[in-house]
């Protein structure tokens, strides 16, 4: 799914907290958004997310070949999900009941997922008995059971441990290469943001700083705003 945001702003009671003039993630980009504590990320993420409403400006979807509405297509998930107060296989099947899938299909489907993710011996477990990076997975699976066009990700590895991590990240560069799932994935990691991402965004104060490669982004950035980030320096 590609995005477009043109003049777009978020403000709270007067005060300006997201700024965008233009933006376009291309469908298939596996992009990363970066950038100190109230940067207006998870602002950015929302809005593409139709969680938040834009005090200005439009966002735009485009998903070829598909007449759903977008929201249909995405979905996201949070750094601290909340899963419904049963299985995890009923958690997992879900969005697919939501659809109308059959019975049959459903379980084909959550058994492959479950399988990808490490999740085959959970499936039978109560929600509320997992760990947190096994709350993660199973909340990714379920994200990922429809095969969204657009999957956005809110930290979602903020509080797992680098096992976990290393598998969440693994699916994520396999449902975007092989499937072309546009993915957005907000972090604080910027290890991981040079591991995973192909695009990055830096975001400093509300506005996009610069948007570039993931690896030009963390080796050699423009900006002298990113460059100071990089080099973990205060952004005053
Ligand atoms: N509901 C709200 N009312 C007022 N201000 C808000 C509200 N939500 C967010 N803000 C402000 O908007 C700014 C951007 O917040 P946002 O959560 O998008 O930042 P962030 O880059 O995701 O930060 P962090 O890395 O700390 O999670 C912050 O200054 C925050 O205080």
């Amino acid at each position: 799914m590609d995005i477009f945001a043109a003049d777009l702003t978020k403000e709270y009671e007067d005060r300006m907290v997201l700024n965008i003039r233009e933006l376009h993630i291309k469908r298939g980009a596996l992009c990363g958004i970066i950038g100190p504590n109230g940067a207006g990320k998870s602002t950015l993420l929302n809005l593409i997310a139709g969680l938040l409403k834009p005090s200005r400006g439009n966002l735009f979807y485009q998903q070829p070949g598909n007449a759903e509405p977008p929201y249909q297509k995405m979905t996201m998930v949070f750094q601290k999900p909340y899963l419904l107060r049963t299985t995890v296989e009923k958690n997992i099947a879900y969005p697919l009941k939501l659809r109308g899938w059959n019975q049959e299909d459903i379980k084909k489907r959550v058994a492959v997922l479950a399988d990808e993710l490490g999740l085959t011996e959970f499936l039978k477990k109560k929600s509320w008995t997992l760990s947190g990076g096994e709350i993660q997975k199973v909340a990714l699976a379920r994200a990922l059971s429809f095969s969204p066009g657009l999957l956005l990700l809110d930290e979602p590895t903020a509080n797992v441990d680098p096992g976990t991590t290393a598998e969440i990240e693994k699916m994520l560069k396999k449902i975007n290469e092989e499937e072309g799932t546009t993915v957005i994935i907000v972090t604080h990691n910027l290890v991981q943001a040079r591991r995973l991402c192909k695009e990055v965004i830096f975001m400093n104060q509300g506005e996009i700083i610069e948007f570039t490669t993931g690896e030009k982004m963390l080796k050699s950035p423009e900006h002298p705003l990113t460059q100071k980030f990089i080099a973990g320096e205060l952004l005053l």
